[in-house]
Parts: structure tokens; sequence; C-alpha cells
């Protein structure tokens, strides 16, 4: 039988509890100590023998053996062990442990010629009660774990290529027919003649989904959510403006249709821009929801009091998830049970804010409990189960979610937390290569993309000779738009008052330093060309869409890969 010692929680009740064991375990040392003894007898007169006969070999056998095991205290195999021997002395405890027969045969050795011990047969400072050759079981081992390559499930390992570049594969707006005319006409006259290639992958497999209308989906299927991980500027926003402003057209009554969640307030506006502007001239309606304004007008945008209850204001809500929090907890009448589409925009930084409980609160807000179902109702809201015959004979109402991202994150762990259904992924990146540039959330590069025509350069210099390099870049290179990153609100506060006070360069700072207001005209300004150099936080990393710039400064360098692709 082996004998096993577990090296964990080994306390004084350890010892108490294992008395009878100990008792026995001395007898079996006592009896291995014996033997060692007699077979160093044997030994002694042809080790004698050999010492005379070889020259320095010989006075190295001489010294005295080191004990094998137990040096210090330390147990072999556990971390005060001596670090070159520990592999070999788990070794010999492997197979101390599986030879029950002949405990004696592979470690009397060096029992027999190791230091004094005790009268109990005990090494030095080992602990009584701890047998004297056992397997130790428990994380003792400092041998690497093998990394285990990630498995993704297949809709993110097989996702739809589409092209990354905004001037090349452009597909002409009447060449996808499922856009209505009308909203032809619209993007022409924005003056948009051909879609980008997300766009022209990503409008027409959401047009499909409501194809026969946005309230019952296609067959009475719940229909898949959509990702789209493309690079920063590759027309994400109008991939996902365009379909639900068409697939709400013709809506009868007005209620909450569709909920786009962005991280920050300046992303929002921008977003609720060009909802604005493709809903121009349209029923619907679009609400701005960020906490810019007051509660209470944010209230009277959303809902209106009637005689009989309450009227919703708003088709279309772009919020920030707090926002959006406090008036589903403070907003009396405002309803997002008729949610159609939930669009979660810059949606890697969305789910780092999971811990906002913000999606919870807008799922159950959307699926009314049980009780609370009218039975008589037209349309059902049920979360979306497995498809049986029975789960479609009653029309559902769908809630379909759209997610996207510059860097969509590859860690199924993260986005199981989205609850997605039967998603479908476009990607104009690389699937996954390798274990090769894990950034914090074990993503790896290589799924990164960067936008078409972009260069990186790399200027070596001192820290002193920083602030010199970014005056050199403008005064002298003559780069009259320039959007300089550090990595904190200090950083950019001091470069701000050190190119100031150098002069001849027209220069702001956006950061949380300035109010809400301030960064708003500080952001105008840098659009108008009237500011040549705008040092600014990770604020303006994510999706803020500057017109013109000409020269992107890492002035700190990004901590992780993903911060430097939004930059
Ligand atoms: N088909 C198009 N033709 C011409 N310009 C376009 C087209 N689609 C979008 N744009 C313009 O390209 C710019 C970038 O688009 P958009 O902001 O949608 O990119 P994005 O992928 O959402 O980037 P980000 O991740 O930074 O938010 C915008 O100014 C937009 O007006």
């Amino acid at each position: 039988m082996a004998l096993f010692h577990v090296a964990r929680y080994a306390g004084p009740e350890a010892a108490g509890a294992g008395a009878e064991a100990d008792g026995r375990a001395r007898a079996l040392l006592e009896r291995l100590q014996c033997r060692a003894r007699e077979r160093q007898q044997q030994k002694q007169p042809q080790q004698q023998e050999a010492a005379r006969t070889s020259g320095a070999a010989g006075r190295r056998r001489r010294r005295p053996r080191r004990p094998r095991r137990r040096e210090g205290g330390g147990a072999p195999g556990s971390p005060h062990a001596p670090r070159g021997k520990r592999r070999k002395a788990d070794g010999e405890d492997e197979s101390a442990g599986s030879s029950e027969g002949a405990p004696g045969e592979s470690g009397a050795d060096a029992e027999g010629a190791g230091p004094p011990e005790d009268p109990g047969g005990r090494p030095p400072g080992e602990a009584p009660g701890t047998p004297a050759r056992a397997l130790l079981l428990g994380g003792c081992g400092r041998s690497r774990a093998p990394k285990v390559q990630p498995f993704l499930p297949s809709w993110l390992a097989e996702p739809s290529c589409v092209g990354k570049s905004v001037t090349e594969d452009l597909v002409p707006v009447e060449d996808i027919p499922e856009v209505h005319p009308d909203m032809q006409k619209k993007l022409r006259a924005h003056g948009i003649s051909f879609y980008f290639p997300v766009q022209a992958a990503v409008i027409p497999a959401l047009l499909e989904s409501t194809a026969d209308g946005f309230l019952v989906a296609r067959g009475g299927y719940q229909p898949s959510d959509l990702c789209v991980s493309a690079p920063t500027g590759s027309g994400k926003t109008l991939a996902f403006v365009i379909p639900v402003v068409q697939a709400l057209l013709h809506r009868a009554v007005c209620q909450v249709r569709a909920l786009v969640v962005l991280p920050t307030k300046e992303l929002a506006q921008q977003v609720s821009k060009v909802f604005n502007i493709y809903t121009d001239a349209t029923p619907l309606r679009v609400a701005l929801i960020t906490g810019q304004k007051s509660l209470i007008k944010e209230q009277e945008s959303l809902v209106q009091k009637t005689a009989d209850g309450f009227r919703c204001l708003a088709d279309v809500v772009v919020a920030t998830p707090g926002r959006l929090v406090d008036h589903i907890d403070q907003t009396p009448g405002f309803s997002l049970q008729h949610l159609r589409f939930l669009v979660i925009d810059e949606a890697d930084r969305m789910i780092d804010s999971m811990h906002q409980s913000w999606l919870p609160r807008v799922v159950e807000a959307a699926f009314p409990s049980d009780g609370a179902k009218d039975p008589f109702a037209l349309l059902q809201r049920r979360q979306p189960r497995a498809t049986t015959a029975a789960s479609i004979s009653c029309p559902q109402m769908p809630l379909q979610k759209l997610l996207f991202s510059a860097t969509l994150t590859q860690n199924p762990e993260k986005l199981q937390q989205l609850g997605l259904y039967r998603p479908r992924l476009f990607s104009t990146g690389l699937t996954y290569r390798g274990p090769r540039d894990t950034d914090e959330d074990g993503d790896s590069g290589g799924k990164y993309t960067f936008p078409a025509g972009l260069s990186h350069h790399y200027v070596p210099c001192s820290l002193r000779t920083k602030p010199l390099a970014i005056l050199h870049l403008i005064l002298e290179k003559n780069f009259s738009r320039v959007l300089c990153f550090t990595n904190s609100r200090e950083n950019s506060h001091r470069l701000f008052l050190l190119v100031q006070a150098f002069g001849g360069v027209t220069v702001a700072e956006f950061s949380s330093r300035c109010g809400p207001g301030q960064r708003k005209a500080v952001l105008k300004q840098f659009e108008q060309g009237k500011i040549q150099l705008l040092i600014s936080t990770d604020a303006t990393a994510r999706g803020i869409d500057v017109q013109g710039v000409q020269l992107v400064v890492n002035y700190d360098a990004p901590q992780y890969l993903r911060t430097y692709v939004h930059r």
C-alpha cells in the first residue's frame, strides 16, 4: 500500500489525528534505518578500495554525501526544497509510492547516509507525524502547466470575412436593392454613393431578418444576433442606422423599438446625430439620454403624461448605460417592452462595464415577467429558448442584439454575458492565429486590424526631449491637425501647459478635467481646424470621428494593444 501525505492544512489537528499512523510510520522508519545501516556497513570496505584507486573524482566521492531529501525541513517537491533537485525528488517519491513491496529499496541509502536524526527516526526539522517517504499530493510541483489552446465556438472561429478597406471593393448604393429607394436618396444626398465593405455585408443581413416586418421575425423564428468586428472608420455606424431606420419606417405606434447603448456621452451624441439625419422627414423620433441634460428634461423627451396613462415619444433611444438605468428606475411610463433592436456599440468596452448590470436591467424591462403577460395579446414576448413547434405557434416579437466593435473580444466567457442567440460574426480581422501578443483579456494579436492606409512610425527619444518632438512635428513638419494621446489626465495637462508656454501652437486638452460643455466645444474647434494640437486621454480614443486628423501621436505608449488600435 502506498503512503500518501497531502501537503495541505498540515496543522496541529493533523498531528493529533495521525497519532496512530505516526506509530506505524515510526516502526516502518526504524526498519528502514536498520536496513540502511546494514547496507552501509556492507558497502564501506568496497568504497575504501575505490577511494584508494581513484584521484580527484574519488575526493569528490569521499565528501560526506548531502542528504538527498528534506534539507532545511523542506519536503521533496515543496517550495523549500533545493531548486535543482526538486524534480528528481518528486520522481523518487513517485517510485517509492508505487513500489509497495520494497519500501527500503530506493531510499535506504539516503536515509542511512543522512545527518543525525532524532530517536524517532525523523530527519531534523521534519514535523512529527509526517511520514518519512510519502507521495506528496497538492500543488507543490513547479512544473509549468502546458498552455491550453483556446477552443472557440464555430461562430467566433469562422466569421463571415469582410474587407476593411474604405477605398476598395465599394458597392454602389443601387446595388443593394433591399435598401428602400427613399433611404438610397438620402444616402446620396449626404454624399454617399458607395457602401463600404462592412456596410455592404451587414445591411442586407440585417434587412433580411426584418423582411416580414419588424414585429415578427422571418417564419416566426427568432433572428440571429449579429456581431461586427471592423476597424475604426470602416462605417459601422451606418451599417446599423440604415437597417434600423428602414425597419421602423412604417411603424404605426410610437414605442421604443431601438435602443443604442454606448460607453460615452460624446459617442452617444455622435450616433444620435447620424440617426437624426436619417430619420429626418420621417415620423420616427430619436431621444438622447446621456445625462447632459437634467433627468426631467430627458424624461420629457421620452414620455408624455396623458389622461389614460403615458405616451411614448421616442422610437429610437441612444443612451449611456448609467443614465439608461436611471430612466428604467425613475421614469414613469418609460417602457422597453416593444424593443426590437438592442445595439451595443463599442461592444468590448460595454462588456467591460457589465458590472453596472445595465444589460440584465434592459432584458428585464424588455421581457415582462410571466405574471405581467397579457395572454390575449396578439404578440407574445418571451426570452429565446429552444425552437419547438409550440414555441413558434404563437407569434413572438423578437429582441435582436447587434454588437459593433473595432476590437471585439474573442473571449467566449465575456461574450457569454451578453446572452447572444445563435450569433453571427462579421469580421475584417483574421481568425485566431495563436497565443501571441496577449492582452489583458487573454485576447491575442492577429485579430485586430488597422484602417487601410494608416502607417506607423516610431520615434526614439528621451523623456526630456519628448515635448520637443511634438513641437518639431507641428512647427517644422507642418502637421496642422494632431491628436496626441497620453495615459493620464495629469500627463495631458502637463504637456498642454508646456506647449502653451512654448507658444506658436494652438493647443487644447481633452480629458475628464474638462466639463462636458468644454469638451464638446474643444472637439468642435478641433473639427473646424481651429486647434492644431489636441492633447487627450483615452477619452477620445473610441469612436470619436474627427475628419482630417493628419497625425495621431502615442505620447505615452498605450498599455494594451487594443487601446493602440482604438487610438
Ligand atoms: N459609405 C460611406 N461613404 C462615405 N463615407 C462614409 C460611408 N460610411 C461612413 N462614412 C463616413 O466615414 C466616417 C467613419 O464612419 P463611422 O463613424 O461609422 O465609422 P466606425 O466604423 O463607426 O468607426 P468607430 O469605430 O470609430 O466608431 C464617418 O465620417 C462617416 O460619415
